[in-house]
């Protein structure tokens, strides 16, 4: 058994303390900033888990809708946000503890609120005033301007709150932050628009529609903690949100995946029409891609294009600690959606809902939840007019029942942009700020190999918020390579420190199994091994057979196992039974899938005997378990031969390695010159 790393897991949730030490640390703008970006969904899976112990209160930045905080944002929420959020949770003691320094100023907050009164919300809106005069002299910066500059309008997906609230399917326990959200959105929103006074005046009465949501959760829930949201899910309504605003236009250098993706937009405009004139569409379809190269984004363009509903869920949502309410949000979901068809259902992290790996008891009701999904999808006709688009970064991790005919049976792959397309992206958000005339986007492009659209996003943002910093009307060059070198560098760039070590591993992974091809008898031959990414997968050694008709006897079934299980066993033996990953465990489910058919239908066990089994299902419980010892024991052995192998060979294994770090892609001929221990030409 294998069980995955846990930080594929999503972490989205911000430590409150976090965001109050980086509202504590003016002086390290940079530096608070990237403890809190920490947690922004792109990074989710290179970045260690924080560790939130389940008393701290947290906030969820999806909830809010953002990707990230940024400097600006961190001071509106943490000085007029926060506190409305704070507010009826148990949590005062929680900073008397732990928070020394940020004890004082939430108490202030809580006293603050418990007042209830207007003069209340004056004194908070002055002092809000001064906070960002505060920061501003810190920063020597005009408040403004930093306003101006480095809130974006995103504001124009707000709508009332009220609506809002009645439409969206927020649980209890979420609604505080959804409040928050909103209040936080529509700041940002009036940020762009409104002079200080103006926004003051609003401040207020946001302030103030906090305030009575404050005090209404006070009476309602004292001490509902904010993670702890499991109950609540049960009888949620769901509504969509309708995101006209978001069209292609807004995504940026995935052409092909747009391409794809036209064909449903144009059903989605006309359901009937299209499946009349012989149109034939998948009900899922499955966009595959890294974090932050804008699945989502691409999603919501659909729904946007087509003009009709968009329903958002994430896989996450539905990992209930209790029985019954992932499935029973998911029938909501999808209730709601067929009576508002055509729209467009999207389920971003559909591993985490839908992941072979979930079956684990920390996730007891989730095969409840994956089979309503799948009952669900199979419920309905194709010309209904619901698409429902998954997004995931592991493909390979889901379910096989999910990709099925009739569910995600598409597959739209949204890779990192390249030289083009981040140059694109990167103009798209420069458009945004002022940048000075002198600004070459493409130069900046071609430096930021590997960058994710949401990282272009967050380059031109952290250069602008240098150009902030150092006092300057518009971001040049300077500030970009600036921020570039920061992101490459610097060390929340972990992603670019992951990625070498991913790339190591996929490096030693991929030797593994070429070694065990090369030095096993009855193997096929090695064609090639690459390091490259291609589609999905990291890397992969492939295998030529010799002769047209690879006629398989017990030997080479036996020698296929071994190559499999050369990938896991070389990443056990070099980086150590803790850092296996989601690709090693594929082989070890190869190699199981061969050695089950050589018990079960080749008849290639002694105990067992020649037949088959062909239905596992009605055998006696003595021949299934006969069955399983069997497998087990040709997988132990294949184990100990691929150990064996990579250990006796350990010197090549590591030059074959190296030598994939160097030329990424390495032929039959080449490989045989690094394993012969010759050097390898420079290409
Ligand atoms: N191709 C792109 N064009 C324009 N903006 C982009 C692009 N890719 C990412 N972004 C920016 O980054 C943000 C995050 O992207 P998005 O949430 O769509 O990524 P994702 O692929 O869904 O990531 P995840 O796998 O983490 O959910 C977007 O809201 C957008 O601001
Ligand atoms: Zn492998």
């Amino acid at each position: 058994m294998f069980s995955l790393s846990s930080t594929v897991q999503p972490q989205v949730t911000v430590p409150l303390s976090h965001l109050i030490n980086a509202f504590h640390t003016p002086k390290n703008t940079s530096v608070s900033l990237s403890g809190v970006s920490v947690s922004q969904k792109q990074h989710r899976d290179v970045v260690p888990e924080h560790e939130v112990p389940s008393s701290e209160p947290s906030l969820n930045l999806r909830d809010l809708g953002l990707s990230e905080l940024k400097i600006g944002q961190i001071d509106q929420l943490v000085e007029n946000l926060l506190p409305g959020f704070c507010k009826g949770k148990n949590i005062s003691s929680h900073w008397h503890t732990s928070h020394v320094s940020a004890q004082s100023f939430f108490e202030n907050k809580y006293v603050f609120i418990q007042s209830r009164g207007f003069k209340t919300l004056k004194s908070r809106t002055r002092r809000l005033q001064s906070t960002s005069e505060r920061l501003a002299e810190t920063q020597n910066i005009a408040p403004s301007f930093v306003k101006g500059f480095l809130l974006r309008d995103r504001g124009s997906d707000v709508e009332s709150l009220d609506k809002l609230m009645k439409t969206k399917n927020i649980p209890e326990a979420h609604q505080d932050a959804f409040k928050t959200g909103f209040a936080e959105g529509f700041l940002k929103a009036q940020a762009l628009t409104q002079k200080t006074n103006d926004s003051l005046r609003r401040t207020r009465l946001i302030l103030f529609i906090l305030l009575l949501f404050g005090i209404y959760g006070l009476l309602k829930n004292p001490f509902l903690s904010v993670r702890f949201r499991t109950t609540t899910g049960l009888d949620s309504a769901v509504d969509p949100v309708q995101m006209k605003n978001v069209t292609f236009e807004h995504v940026k250098g995935v052409e092909e995946a747009k391409q794809e993706l036209q064909e449903v937009v144009e059903f989605l405009k006309n359901p009937q029409k299209f499946t009349i004139l012989g149109g034939k569409l998948p009900k899922g379809i499955l966009l595959v891609g890294p974090p932050g190269t804008g699945k989502t984004l691409l999603a919501r363009a659909v729904a946007g294009e087509a003009d009709v509903p968009f329903y958002y869920a994430s896989g996450s949502e539905f990992d209930e600690m209790f029985v019954g309410v992932g499935a029973s949000r998911i029938r909501n979901l999808f209730r709601e959606a067929k009576a508002n068809a055509p729209c467009v259902i999207f389920i971003d992290e559909l591993d985490s809902v839908g992941g072979k790996r979930i079956e684990s008891p920390m996730h007891p009701y989730s095969r409840q939840t994956i089979n309503q999904l799948l009952a669900e999808m199979d419920g309905f006709k194709p010309n209904e007019g619901v698409i429902i688009i998954g997004a995931t970064n592991f493909p390979e991790a889901l379910d096989n029942a999910l990709i099925r005919p009739g569910r995600f049976d598409m597959q739209v792959t949204v890779p990192r942009p390249d030289v083009k397309g981040r140059t694109e992206i990167l103009k798209w958000y420069l458009n945004k700020i002022k940048f000075d005339q002198s600004v070459d986007p493409e130069i900046i492009a071609r430096g930021t190999v590997g960058f994710s659209g949401a990282e272009l996003e967050n380059l031109v943002n952290q250069a602008a918020l240098k150009a902030a910093v150092d006092g300057k009307e518009m971001v040049t060059m300077k500030e970009l390579e600036f921020s570039k070198d920061k992101i490459l560098m610097g060390p929340e760039r972990r992603s670019v420190e992951i990625d070498n070590k991913n790339k190591t591993i996929t490096a030693y992974h991929e030797s593994g199994h070429a070694i065990i091809a090369y030095y096993t008898k009855d193997a096929m031959p090695i064609n090639k091994a690459t390091i490259m990414p291609r589609g999905p997968t990291l890397g992969h050694v492939s295998l030529l057979p010799e002769n047209d008709r690879w006629n398989e006897t017990r030997a080479q079934l036996l020698a296929q196992m071994d190559v499999s299980m050369g990938g896991r066993v070389a990443e056990e033996l070099i980086f150590g039974t803790d850092h296996i990953t989601t690709g090693a465990s594929s082989d070890f489910d190869n190699a199981t899938k061969i050695a089950k058919r050589m018990v079960t239908k080749f008849g290639m066990s002694e105990k067992l005997g020649v037949m088959t089994y062909s239905d596992t299902g009605k055998l006696s419980p003595e021949t299934q378990s006969a069955i399983e010892q069997e497998i087990r024991i040709l997988l132990r052995d294949s184990y100990e031969r691929a150990k064996h192998i990579l250990k006796t060979h350990a010197k090549e294994h590591k030059n074959l390695a190296e030598a994939l770090l160097t030329y990424e892609t390495l032929d039959a001929k080449e490989i045989q010159i690094v394993l012969e221990g010759k050097k390898l030409e420079v290409r």
